[in-house]
């Protein structure tokens, strides 16, 4: 017998749309956005309230927040959802490469018997870059090509925009390497970036070359982008509705 999930969306965006459209078994109650509108615009199509004030969106009676805003809202308000006793699925993983906002958080959630999850997002291979924290990984390097449409960037021919460790990486494009993050909190080592800008790609492309005591491996996503944002892929929308699904599934399959 599988029970409703009920669950707040904080950020009502293009993620938010997704969930709202493709969501099973999952209720969304409660809508919370920085531009009400959206979520007064998402309200209409799953029966959810909106909220104007987040403190009443927080009391409203729901099993966990679904973050899809970004890592400023993250950093706000992930502290205060955890100590109101909801668990919490965050896209906006970017948040963590603050070492010191992590380990509260992680005290916080440990404190209050909460859980954080932390979608696959835009990548594969998540589960298995996990290994890195017992056998040990020498080095990740993920390499990011998008359109410098999603960059915000107008250019004329493939360009690097960036080379240096996804924590710096993060920071500059908040919007658009967070896989950089949930990457590097997977493997325990911190990733190397490039990060190209092509005007003749139409995909995100997300290409990861990691080494360590298992051996070695090169994956490599070709994303199509969201329909409502092209710096999100849409696999990143799939991998929550796919985690939601899962919750309360009694087998599990993925290390
Ligand atoms: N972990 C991963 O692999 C991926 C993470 N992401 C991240 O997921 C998040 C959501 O992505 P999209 O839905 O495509 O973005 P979006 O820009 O379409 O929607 C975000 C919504 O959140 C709202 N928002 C922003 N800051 C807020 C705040 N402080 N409080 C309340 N609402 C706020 C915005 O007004 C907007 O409506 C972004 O931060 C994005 O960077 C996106 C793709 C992959
Ligand atoms: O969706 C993607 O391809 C990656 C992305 O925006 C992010 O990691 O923030």
């Amino acid at each position: 017998m599988y029970t409703m999930i009920r669950i707040g969306l904080l950020g009502c965006g293009n993620i938010g749309h997704l969930i709202a459209k493709y969501r099973e078994g999952v209720e969304i109650v409660a809508l919370y956005d920085i531009l009400h509108e959206r979520a007064l615009d998402l309200a209409t199509c799953c029966n959810g309230r909106p909220y104007q004030d987040f403190d009443e969106f927080l009391n409203a009676d729901m099993d966990l927040v679904v973050e899809a805003a970004s890592v400023r809202a993250v950093m706000r308000y992930a502290e205060q959802i955890l100590v109101s006793g909801k668990d919490m699925i965050v896209m906006s993983v970017g948040a963590f490469s603050d070492q010191e906002f992590y380990s509260r958080i992680r005290e916080i959630a440990i404190e209050h018997h909460r859980k954080v999850r932390i979608p696959s997002g835009a990548v594969m291979g998540l589960d298995n870059a996990k290994i890195g924290q017992i056998g040990g990984i020498d080095r990740v390097l993920l390499r990011t090509t998008k359109n410098p449409k999603s960059l915000g960037l107008e250019l004329t021919e493939k360009t690097e925009i960036f080379h240096g460790r996804a924590g710096d990486c993060i920071r500059a494009f908040p919007k658009n390497l967070n896989v950089s993050v949930a990457l590097t909190l997977a493997s325990g080592k911190d990733v190397d970036v490039e990060l190209f800008a092509d005007p003749a790609v139409d995909r995100n492309i997300h290409e990861i070359t990691m080494e360590g005591k298992f051996g070695d491996a090169y994956i490599r996503v070709r994303n199509i982008p969201s329909p409502d944002n092209p710096a999100t892929s849409y696999l990143a929308a799939l991998s929550i509705l796919t985690l939601l699904k899962n919750l309360d599934e009694p087998i599990v399959v993925g290390t």
